[in-house]
């Protein structure tokens, strides 16, 4: 989608009141083109946005009709899964050309849809992206330089914290639960699993857990290889991959999720291979709300409009 430089892109974001739309408030804040028209919440309609400086903005409530009707050039679903379609539909009954970038697991199946991981993909030209999962999002930086020579499932284990269940109470959410715990939950067939498996092409066994921390994923996977391979071989193939990539960084140690809380990148490190050479761990750390939800977004949604990827990204 090509722009006059001089015109802004009008933006609506609905779910903004949500943790991931708060992120994205604090992105869109910062950049040049992007402007936030409408910002959609139920319960905060008629607050003050804050976060958002640029003009004066307050919360409203609009039915998908409303919104499909403000013909904006890019539109936000931040939206708890299952809610995108009447949106959606509402959009294409206008035969609007807006720009959607939807953070949902809604679409990410759907080959009308663009998924895009910004690392590993391009969504120039694109008007309807799906934006990956957060665990998804760990687990494919972990594999996708490996993946022509991977034997067999790979096997994730992840730790979320409690932000990547969202606002909506349940045990995931509950502090009481979670103080002094971790919880293992969905042991087999979690959506992130079959989202890797089918957009790698790679088979994928996942288990996820959360924990009392409340930003952050730490992601181990193990990997058979085809052949022996050296630490050095591995590591070339992330570094590789990654180079031009200043959002995700390679690096020999293990990376924590204290090292990665509010920060925009992934950290991907910790390689250790077996005397065989054929057995590899790597480890992967992110912050859900940011490269795992909000801040792909933001590059996804630049990349549709031909601008740079990291723009009102900082990342140093
Ligand atoms: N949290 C995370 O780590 C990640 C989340 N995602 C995905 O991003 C999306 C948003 O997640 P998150 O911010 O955590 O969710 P939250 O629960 O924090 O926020 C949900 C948002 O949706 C709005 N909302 C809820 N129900 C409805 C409804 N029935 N109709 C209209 N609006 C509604 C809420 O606002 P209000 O009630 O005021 O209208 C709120 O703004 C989800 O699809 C999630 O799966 C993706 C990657 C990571
Ligand atoms: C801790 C926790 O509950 N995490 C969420 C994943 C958050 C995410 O990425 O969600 P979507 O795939 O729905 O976009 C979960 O396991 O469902």
């Amino acid at each position: 989608m090509s722009h006059s430089n001089s015109q802004p892109i009008s933006v609506a974001l609905i779910g903004a009141r949500g943790y991931v739309g708060e992120e994205l408030i604090r992105l869109l804040n910062q950049h040049p083109v992007f402007e936030l028209a409408l910002a959609v919440s139920r319960s905060k309609q008629g607050q003050a946005v804050n976060g958002y400086s640029n003009n004066t903005l307050y919360y409203q409530d609009a039915t998908p009709a409303q919104v499909a009707e403000g013909n904006y050039d890019l539109i936000f679903l931040a939206l708890p899964n299952g809610l995108a379609q009447s949106y959606v539909t509402e959009i294409d009954r206008l035969s609007s050309q807006s720009v959607i970038v939807d953070l949902s697991a809604d679409y990410r199946f759907d080959k009308s849809w663009y998924y895009s991981l910004p690392e590993l993909s391009q969504t120039t030209d694109q008007i309807r992206i799906s934006n990956p999962g957060c665990y998804a999002t760990a687990m494919q930086l972990s594999l996708a330089p490996l993946t022509p020579v991977i034997d067999g499932a790979a096997h994730c284990f992840g730790v979320s914290g409690y932000s990547g269940a969202g606002t909506n109470p349940s045990d995931k959410n509950n502090l009481e639960l979670l103080k002094d715990n971790l919880i293992p939950y969905q042991l087999s067939e979690h959506l992130h699993e079959k989202e890797v498996s089918h957009h790698l092409d790679t088979d994928v066994k996942f288990t996820p857990h959360v924990a009392s921390f409340f930003r952050g994923i730490s992601m181990t996977t193990h990997i058979s290889l085809q052949q022996p391979m050296t630490l050095e071989e591995v590591i070339e193939k992330f570094k590789k991959l990654y180079q031009h990539h200043p959002l995700i960084e390679v690096r020999e140690t293990i990376p924590l999720v204290k090292d990665i809380q509010g920060k925009v990148g992934a950290i991907v490190g910790g390689f250790k291979l077996d005397k065989s050479g054929c057995h590899l761990v790597v480890c992967c750390a992110l912050d859900n709300l940011l490269k795992g939800a909000a801040v792909q977004a933001l590059q996804n949604a630049n990349q549709a409009f031909n601008l740079n990827s990291l723009e009102a990204i900082n990342y140093d």
